[in-house]
């Protein structure tokens, strides 16, 4: 049996776990595909470093191209990260007709289009299971698992870090910055952690799941983003007097034609599966018109998880090899979908103000509600009051985010309120 010959590009976190499936599940992998996987050729930025896995020295290169135009190799894993050099790579290896496997979700989010357009035009695979929510296998559940149904809603912790994080400081009283680095350390936050406490690695992630989802091209710059970075310990303990956890998620709706997607910090009743998600996990709630509500959950980073996704998606170019139909995906995004307004995007919120200890300052905070058509759901004042001011904590029926924007306008003006201290989405 011919061996089926892999190029490695990363051996970091990620690509230590694919070598480690490869090799300690490869009688296994034999028996489903018919051939033996090898991988041929890893590389790497440093030959010289320490690593935490035995490798033939002679497969590690520091050269791109040696790996990229190996005539011998048929499959390319990428686990190396980064957009720009990255995407030139995936493109000569597909214009040497390699099939790709991928966990690049930044790549994937910004340039996927060009790349699976490419694919298609060489006749070679492209698969980005590992892109989102790690082990969870939430790309071939939304291609394939859905293809029959209409998907109204797709909301989900695709973070592993923050919800770490988020977890910590909810559970522990833990400090942001400790958990963060604990989050480094066990391999889950991104080279540079700012694109995951500042939402950025979510809001790639939902360009790819509501793609996916709609049927429709959806691209970074339509997906609204807001990380975790602002969220305090207070917030956490409030939303948990009140019933809620704080959770960073991405949540996309569809109505007809229109679809809206985003990432922020959100209040989500403890009752909701959601909030019960923890640590590295992550979770995907998917809302079918006819299926009605699924939840996926599965560790969302890390070296095993996310290199299973990986292995299973290289079983499937193996599979596709031997039936001869590589390339022959069929186009995945058709609709034409309209963003939303903010008049059409609708939630119930929550929102901390610091305001007048004096008579009459209720009112006057009620009054602006009712003026920017937005009806209060409930008032609670959490702090003593002193001579000066006061806290309190309002929750709003549902409310479109235009009016809302208006409520905030109103309250920079208005004397009584003195800060509006937080501001939270609330789901479930
Ligand atoms: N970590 C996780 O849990 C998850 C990660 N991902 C994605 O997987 C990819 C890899 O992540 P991860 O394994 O954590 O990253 P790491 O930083 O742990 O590993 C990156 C690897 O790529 C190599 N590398 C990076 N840049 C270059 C370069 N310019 N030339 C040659 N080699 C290079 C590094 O070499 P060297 O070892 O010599 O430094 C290293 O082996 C990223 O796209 C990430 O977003 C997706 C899901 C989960
Ligand atoms: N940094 C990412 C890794 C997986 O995509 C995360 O924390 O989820």
């Amino acid at each position: 049996m011919k061996p089926i010959k892999v190029g490695l590009l990363g051996l970091g976190t990620v690509g230590t776990g694919v070598v480690r499936i490869v090799e300690g599940h490869q009688e296994d992998l034999t028996n489903q595909v018919g051939s033996p996987i090898v991988i041929a050729q890893i590389l790497v930025k440093d030959r010289a470093k320490a690593r935490n896995i035995q490798v033939d020295a002679s497969k590690l290169t520091e050269d791109p191209w040696e790996v990229v135009r190996n005539p011998d190799i048929d499959v390319i894993i990428e686990v190396m990260g980064g957009i720009g050099q990255t995407k030139e790579y995936i493109l000569e290896a597909l214009e040497r007709g390699k099939h790709i496997v991928t966990a690049n979700k930044d790549l994937m989010a910004l340039h996927g289009q060009e790349i699976l357009a490419k694919a298609r035009d060489k006749g070679c695979d492209v698969y980005y299971e590992a892109s989102v929510a790690g082990g969870i296998p939430i790309i071939r559940t939304l291609i394939e698992g859905f293809s029959s149904d209409r998907i109204t809603k797709i909301m989900g912790i695709v973070n592993g870090t923050t919800n770490y994080i988020l977890t910590k400081m909810s559970q522990e009283g833990a400090a942001y910055a400790d958990v963060l680095k604990e989050a480094q350390d066990l391999g889950y936050a991104e080279g540079d952690p700012t694109s995951d406490v500042e939402g950025l690695d979510a809001a790639r992630k939902m360009t790819i799941l509501s793609t996916l989802g709609f049927r429709s091209h959806v691209s970074l710059e339509d997906v609204s983003a807001k990380g975790i970075s602002s969220v305090t310990q207070e917030d956490i303990q409030y939303a948990k007097r009140l019933g809620y956890e704080v959770k960073l998620l991405g949540i996309a709706e569809r109505q007809d034609d229109f679809i809206s997607v985003s990432v922020q910090p959100t209040m989500i009743k403890q009752s909701h599966p959601i909030a019960s998600v923890n640590g590295v996990f992550n979770a995907v709630y998917v809302h079918g018109e006819a299926v009605g509500e699924t939840m996926f959950y599965g560790a969302g980073a890390g070296e095993l998880p996310t290199a299973t996704s990986i292995v299973a998606d290289l079983v499937a170019v193996v599979k596709n090899m031997k039936l001869g139909v590589n390339g022959r995906q069929a186009q995945l995004s058709y609709n034409v979908m309209k963003l939303k307004t903010d008049e059409q995007i609708a939630s119930k919120f929550f929102l901390l103000l610091h305001v007048e200890d004096r008579a009459g300052v209720l009112a006057q905070i009620a009054q602006v509600f009712s003026d920017c058509d937005v009806s209060i759901e409930s008032v609670m004042q959490p702090s003593a009051p002193n001579k000066m001011s006061t806290e309190i904590i309002i929750i709003t029926h549902e409310a479109s985010k235009a009016s809302m924007n208006k409520v905030l306008g109103a309250f920079e003006g208005l004397a009584a309120v003195r800060k509006i201290k937080s501001v939270y989405r609330v789901e479930g």
